[in-house]
């Protein structure tokens, strides 16, 4: 799967809030899933969501994989999130480094929930409720952002 434009702080699809995606199955979606992931993997990325590959839905991969700055971070086949919704968000929030494709060259420390249950579609078209934390929890609550037009750079105080 090709490798695709990665849109750039500025771009004004960043700041819109994404539609929800009518027909999972679709084979355009299908393959938006595969070259989403193809992007991540060539830029380096541990999440990206589908507005920064120009596309206005609401389509996440999470791929969480050791780093530097989170060396105990789960190493977890990506998972591809379709019309993603955090149904619970854990009160204690903790601080965080995070980057983005989209904001190169910049790192800041984030605020985020500790834990979230998130409901989606999976690639399959099928329902699915799910409970996670740490680093992997910090991931969706940034892909969800970039979903309702926000930037992590937007959160830094
Ligand atoms: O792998 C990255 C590169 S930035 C990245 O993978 C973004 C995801 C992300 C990284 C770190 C915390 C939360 C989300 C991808 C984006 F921009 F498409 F969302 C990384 C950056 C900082 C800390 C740990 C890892
Ligand atoms: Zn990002």
């Amino acid at each position: 799967a090709p490798s695709l434009p990665i849109a750039q702080q500025g771009e004004a699809i960043l700041a819109q809030s994404a539609a929800v995606v009518t027909d999972p199955l679709h084979p355009d979606i299908q393959a938006l899933i595969r070259n989403m992931q193809a992007t991540m993997l060539a830029a380096n990325g541990v999440g990206i969501a589908a507005p920064q590959v120009f596309r206005s839905l609401r389509l996440i991969i999470v791929a969480s994989r050791p780093n530097p700055r989170y060396p105990d971070a789960p190493l977890m086949e990506a998972v591809a999130m379709i019309n993603p919704e955090i149904i619970w968000l854990s009160i204690e929030t903790c601080l965080g480094e995070e980057g983005c494709l989209s904001v190169p060259g910049r790192r800041a420390q984030v605020a985020r929930a500790e834990r979230l249950t998130v409901r989606y579609l999976n690639q399959q078209g099928e329902r699915v409720e799910a409970a996670y934390s740490g680093f992997v929890a910090r991931i969706i609550q940034h892909e969800m952002d970039h979903l309702n037009g926000i930037l992590f750079v937007d959160r830094v105080g």
